[in-house]
């Protein structure tokens, strides 16, 4: 796997980096980047035109009304088996959830390097405060920090959300716990919502996924994005296909989400109201293909910092991800084996970095790690 240190040695650099870590304040005012973020030329192609992502009124199916939703889910069965992006309006959460999950989120990222640190990520967990991922990778950079948690709602006494602020960072962050918990709550009810239409839109109970996801496990990410003076050689996040269920994204008003369509980049334009939703390739697999995770990135900005808010839907770790087998006869082949949430979160933790191509290289790397197994 792509790692090592990051370190830039000249002394009048100390302020660089601090156990291994980017101070995105220095970053923000070099002319120049540093090579570790430079990205080969083929992956910096601009998008010049606008996505026509599907907008999805939400409305009449989350009110149980039976017309709306049956055209609602051919709408989504459209969008998923051409590129798997569409985006959803009203569709409950409220808004103002939204304006004070990105509040808190600057509270956070406003501070000084040596406070973010105090959450940084420790190797090994998906969880905490990343600079750049300067402490997994050591060339194509993303021009990013992000903060991660785990959201899980199997245990009420609990709270996942405001337990992961409590404990690493104390009172000061008490208040941005309760806004992410309750933030992570409204991403996982419209989530579940969502899979239920989805289940219609293949033909299936609607209940169908229910008991994969509810006691599932999600990934909340809060994306920052510093401004970039060189950014036509940065990306913020580099060109991939979600490795997760289904995402449900907020972007600011800034813009720079793009989605690889129709052989070509294309923008998707901010809207404050919509979320947008792509399947990742968890879904594909469950959907036996017929719903594509589809390429996208997020480039950076001369001028503006931008911020997105990522919620990653994920199975049970442990339950089996297979396609239904009404689906598989239908299709008559069966295209990926199976596997679990576990064993695909473990292949992009540890040995590859979820791009383009990750359940192609997670199916060859399945196959072979199960022959490997089974050799006496
Ligand atoms: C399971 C995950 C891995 C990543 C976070 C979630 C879903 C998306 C993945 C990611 C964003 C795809 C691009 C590369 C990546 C390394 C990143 O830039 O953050 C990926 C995430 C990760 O491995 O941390
Ligand atoms: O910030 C964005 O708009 C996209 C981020 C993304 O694709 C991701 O975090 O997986
Ligand atoms: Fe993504």
């Amino acid at each position: 796997m792509d790692s090592g240190l990051c370190l830039v040695s000249s002394p009048n650099h100390q302020n660089i980096v601090q156990n291994n870590f980017y101070d995105p304040s220095w970053l923000q005012k070099q002319r120049n980047v540093p090579m570790n973020f430079v990205w080969p030329k083929e992956y910096l192609v601009n998008a010049n035109e606008e996505f026509q992502a599907p907008l999805i009124d939400l409305d009449g199916f989350l009110k149980g009304n039976e017309e709306t939703t049956n055209n609602v889910a051919m709408l989504i069965s459209k969008a998923c088996s051409t590129h798997g992006f569409f985006q959803v309006i009203n569709h409950g959460v409220d808004l103002s959830l939204i304006g004070e999950a990105y509040d808190q989120m600057d509270a956070f990222f406003k501070q000084p390097i040596d406070k973010k640190l105090i959450a940084r990520k420790i190797k090994g967990s998906m969880w905490g405060y990343s600079g750049a991922h300067a402490d997994r990778f050591s060339s194509k950079l993303p021009w990013k920090e992000t903060l991660s948690f785990p959201f899980h709602d199997n245990n009420v006494f609990e709270p996942s959300v405001t337990n992961y602020f409590d404990s690493t960072l104390g009172e000061d962050f008490q208040q941005t716990g309760v806004a992410f918990q309750k933030y992570c709550e409204a991403m996982k009810k419209l989530g579940m919502k969502l899979m239920e239409i989805l289940a219609i839109s293949l033909g299936l109970d609607r209940f169908h996924f229910k008991s994969l996801f509810e006691d599932g496990c999600s990934i909340m990410r809060c994306n920052y994005y510093p401004s970039c003076q060189e950014p036509s050689v940065a990306l913020g996040t580099g060109p991939h296909c979600d490795p997760t269920t289904l995402t449900i994204l907020h972007q600011d008003q800034v813009g720079g989400l793009d989605v690889f369509a129709d052989q070509k980049w294309q923008t998707v334009r901010p809207r404050s109201d919509a979320f947008v939703v792509n399947i990742g390739d968890t879904f594909t697999a469950l959907s036996n293909g017929r719903y594509k995770s589809c390429l996208h990135r997020a480039v950076v900005n001369r001028y503006k910092e931008r911020r997105s808010l990522a919620f990653f839907l994920c199975p049970k770790e442990d339950k089996m991800v297979r396609p239904s087998q009404d689906i598989v006869s239908r299709d008559g082949t069966k295209q990926y084996p199976d596997f679990t949430w576990s064993q695909l979160l473990q292949f992009t933790q540890n040995h590859y970095r979820a791009d383009e191509a990750t359940l192609q290289n997670f199916t060859k790397w399945l196959l072979s790690s199960k022959i490997t197994n089974t050799l006496p």
